[in-house]
């Protein structure tokens, strides 16, 4: 399976994302700049952290417009999973591809340590590995990890099964509903604040986050490898 990484100026987490994929799921993953129009050879894109343009006037709010989010717009209604995390789901909430806005945590400081998430969903491409209600640990590091959106919306995402993880226990940064992780109606696009890529190897102090990734895997193959 190839996975696309895609580079914005400010992206911090890009290789912590390569490392993942390619080193301990062991799939292919390329590195893909913010300035390229064409992602259709790729089977799965993947929207790391970072402070992509300096989180100038809003985190994700000129990332937006850089030629490759069209192309991530394109794979995303093509039905390829798409992955926003940290500062990739916040650019992804700017762009419309998921519901809502980011707002700066709670008290106003940068968190960066372990917490506890609670699967909620584990029926989605991204989360097929894990039990329903699962307790993970993943790790957190954001500003901006304050998710809000109307009523309406957030009545629509519960109708519809689309918040995939919660905080569990302690909300770190104020987020509505303890919301840590949501997908898009029709269950391709996922945005996360906290950061699988960074939890694949007991090394790291959790290797929670590896069946995010071989959940996309697994799935993947069960609809394009055939075996016999
Ligand atoms: N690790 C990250 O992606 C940081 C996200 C974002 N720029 C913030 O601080 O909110």
């Amino acid at each position: 399976m190839k996975f696309a990484v895609v580079v914005f100026p400010g992206s911090n987490c890009d290789v912590d994302m390569f490392h993942a994929i390619q080193d301990e799921l062991g799939e292919e993953a390329v590195f893909v700049p913010h300035s390229e129009y064409d992602l259709s050879s790729f089977d799965a894109i993947l929207l790391p952290g970072g402070f992509s343009y300096g989180d100038y006037l809003r985190s994700g709010a000129i990332a937006r417009f850089a030629p490759i989010m069209k192309a991530v717009q394109e794979a995303a209604d093509e039905g390829k999973p798409v992955l926003g995390v940290c500062n990739g789901f916040q650019i992804l909430l700017e762009s419309g591809l998921l519901p809502g806005a980011m707002k700066q945590n709670r008290d106003v400081k940068f968190m960066c340590r372990n917490v506890k998430l609670r699967v909620e969903n584990n029926k989605t491409m991204f989360t097929n590995q894990y039990e329903s209600g699962e307790s993970i640990v993943i790790p957190i590091a954001h500003g901006d990890g304050n998710y809000e959106c109307d009523d309406t919306t957030w009545e629509e995402m519960i109708k519809n099964n689309q918040i995939v993880f919660r905080y569990d226990g302690h909300n770190p940064n104020g987020s509505k509903d303890d919301i840590a992780g949501i997908m898009n109606k029709r269950g391709n696009v996922l945005g996360m604040m906290p950061h699988p890529e960074r939890a694949v190897d007991s090394l790291l102090g959790s290797k929670d986050g590896i069946r995010l990734f071989q959940s996309i895997l697994i799935l993947w193959r069960e609809n394009h490898v055939v075996t016999s």
